[in-house]
C-alpha cells in the first residue's frame, strides 16, 4: 500500500522546490500544474472549451494557448477564473487519478500529489496526509515577483485568488516552513519522512 501524500501551499511558496526533493529520493510526484498544461493542449476537450468561451484572442499564432494572456484575464476577474477552473479541473482530476493508480499498482512506498489548489478545489479526499509548504506573506510576494517578473499588483492579484496560506497551515498534517534556506527546508522534510517511516533516520 502506498502512502498518498498531498503537497500543497500557496503560489510561489516552494512546492516545486520540495517536490524536487521527493523526486531526488526516488519518490513519484504527480504535479497538477503539469497535468493542467497537458489537459489544455490543442485537440484536448478542455482546449476546445477554452477557445469557445474565451475566444481565439487568447491563442498564440501557432494555435497554443497564450498563458500569460489567459492568466491576466482570469486573475483579474473572479467569474472568468471560476469558468476556467470548471473547464480545466475535471480533466486534471481525471489525469491525476489515473497516474496515482499506476503508482499504487507499482506498490511504491509513497506517492506525492503536488496540487496548488488542494483545499480550494476540495480535493483533500484524494490524499491521506497533507504537507503544506509555507512562507511568510512578504517572502511569498518577493519570490513571486522575482520568479515571474510580476509587478506588486500582478503578484497580489494571484495571491489573493487563493485561500490565505496561513489558513492552509491549520488544515495540514505537517508544515514545512520554506521562509529560510532550501537546506533548512530539506532538513524539515527529512525529519518528517523519518517520522512517518518513509525514510530511515540517519
Ligand atoms: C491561468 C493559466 C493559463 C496561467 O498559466 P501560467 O503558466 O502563467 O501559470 P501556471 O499554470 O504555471 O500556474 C502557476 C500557479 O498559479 C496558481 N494558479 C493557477 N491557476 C489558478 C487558479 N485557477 N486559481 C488560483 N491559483 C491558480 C497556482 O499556484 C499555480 O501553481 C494557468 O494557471 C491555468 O490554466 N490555470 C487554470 C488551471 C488551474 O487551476 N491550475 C492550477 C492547478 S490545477
Ligand atoms: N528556500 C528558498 N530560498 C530562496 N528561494 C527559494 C526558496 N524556495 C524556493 N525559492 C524560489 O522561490 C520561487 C518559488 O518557488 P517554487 O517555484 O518552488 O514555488 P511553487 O510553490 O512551486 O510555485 P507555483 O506553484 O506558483 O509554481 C522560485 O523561484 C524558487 O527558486
Amino acid at each position: 500500500m502506498s502512502l498518498v501524500i498531498g503537497l500543497t501551499g500557496g503560489i510561489a511558496s516552494g512546492k516545486s522546490t520540495v517536490s524536487a526533493m521527493f523526486t531526488d529520493m526516488g519518490i513519484t510526484v504527480i504535479d497538477a500544474d503539469i497535468e493542467a498544461r497537458l489537459a489544455v493542449e490543442p485537440g484536448e476537450k478542455a482546449y476546445n472549451d477554452i477557445v469557445s468561451h474565451f475566444g481565439t484572442e487568447i491563442l498564440e499564432d501557432n494555435g497554443t494557448i497564450n498563458r500569460p494572456k489567459l492568466g491576466e484575464i482570469i486573475f483579474n476577474n473572479e467569474e472568468k477564473r471560476l469558468l476556467l477552473n470548471s473547464i480545466v479541473h475535471p480533466a486534471v482530476r481525471e489525469r491525476m487519478a489515473q497516474k496515482r493508480a499506476l503508482a499504487e499498482a507499482a506498490n511504491e512506498k509513497a506517492v506525492v500529489l503536488d496540487i496548488p489548489l488542494l483545499f480550494e478545489s476540495k480535493l483533500t479526499g484524494l490524499v491521506e496526509k497533507i504537507i503544506v509548504v509555507y512562507v511568510d506573506e512578504q517572502t511569498q510576494l518577493e519570490r513571486l515577483m522575482k520568479r515571474n517578473g510580476f509587478s506588486e499588483e500582478e503578484a497580489n492579484s494571484r495571491i489573493k485568488s487563493q485561500m490565505p496560506l496561513k489558513d492552509k497551515v491549520g488544515l495540514a498534517a505537517a508544515v514545512i516552513d520554506n521562509s529560510g534556506s532550501i537546506e533548512q527546508s530539506r532538513q524539515q522534510l527529512m525529519d518528517l519522512l523519518s517520522k512517518w517511516g518513509i525514510l530511515r533516520a540517519e
